[in-house]
């Protein structure tokens, strides 16, 4: 695929739906699943790094044989039993779901108890509530009884990777006691409701700055400096990670989730969205690593 450069051409949908914040905000976002450019006059293009960003969140569901439908419409919806909803900019992928009226079919999905994941940017659509928004807030599904804080562990550049216990996906999918968490720009949950499942927890050092005021000012209010922060829950048929497991060759997140929703009662033939069907080019042998993000 032909290398684009956001820089070069120039907006994103930040850019054509909203006032921008940043200058080039567009070619600053590592993962910016929603990422569409101007080239030109009048003409747009979807950033090269979307488009394989998208694949990489469809090759982890490739490797379980089951393969990935994309979601654009809200009458979509209706084709498919349960849905992810990925990483990227939530502000972005809020301003998009609004323009394309996806909200309320969301919701509704939500509503009717079918599964639904959301990673990183898909885990703030979730929650119930959300800190650290952009001017203005951002529009949310809702549905899992939580706060997050939108960058709760600070800018794109302080993204990195952690080892993360997770001792109900292992005992669920077999496998290493810990998970490899590739945070990026990621989120967290501050606060959860009783019908929560904190699934993981990742270990904030002391000396970790952290960038948002409120986060700051949650801690010093409870005067404790906080040592671990909630990363992955569970409320029912609603699973919110705020790491990105497609970045990782580990499938275990994705086979939990394939498991909730047939117990769902729905079966993974036509069930996961990106979803729909088990990938005939499936061999049952096991996909090459993924490159681990740095
Ligand atoms: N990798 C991600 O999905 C980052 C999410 C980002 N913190 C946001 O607000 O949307």
């Amino acid at each position: 695929m032909k290398k684009q450069n956001p820089r070069g051409g120039g907006a994103c949908p930040v850019h054509s739906l909203a006032p921008i914040e940043k200058e080039n905000e567009c070619s600053q976002i590592l993962q910016p699943s929603l990422c569409i450019f101007k080239k030109g006059k009048g003409s747009r293009r979807v950033c090269a790094r979307m488009a394989a960003v998208g694949v990489l969140a469809l090759q982890a569901l490739a490797r379980l044989g089951v393969k990935g439908m994309e979601i654009r419409k809200p009458e979509q919806l209706q084709n498919v039993t349960s849905l992810i909803i990925p990483g990227g900019e939530s502000t972005t992928m809020a301003k998009l779901a609004e323009f394309h009226n996806l909200f309320p079919a969301l919701r509704e999905f939500v509503k009717m108890g079918k599964p639904v994941w959301g990673t990183c940017a898909g885990l703030i659509f979730l929650a119930n509530k959300a800190i650290g928004q952009k001017t203005g807030g951002q529009e949310l599904v809702g549905g899992l009884d939580c706060t997050v804080h939108r960058n709760y562990f600070g800018s794109q550049i302080q993204s990195f990777e952690a080892e993360l216990p997770v001792p109900e996906l292992a005992c669920k999918e077999g496998g290493p006691e810990t998970f490899r968490g590739v945070f990026i720009r990621a989120p967290a949950v501050l606060e959860v409701g009783p019908g929560v499942d904190v699934l993981a927890e990742c270990p904030v050092p002391s000396t970790n700055v952290l960038y948002s005021s409120s986060a700051v000012q949650i801690q010093e209010e409870n005067s404790v400096p906080e040592e671990k922060v909630i990363v992955a829950i569970k409320q029912g048929n609603l699973l919110g990670t705020a790491f990105h497991p497609e970045l990782t060759a580990d499938t275990r997140w994705h086979s939990y989730f394939l498991k909730m929703a047939s117990e769902a009662g729905e079966g993974t033939s036509r069930s996961v969205v990106p979803a729909g069907g088990v990938d005939p080019s499936y061999d049952g042998k096991p996909r090459i690593d993924l490159p681990i993000f740095q």
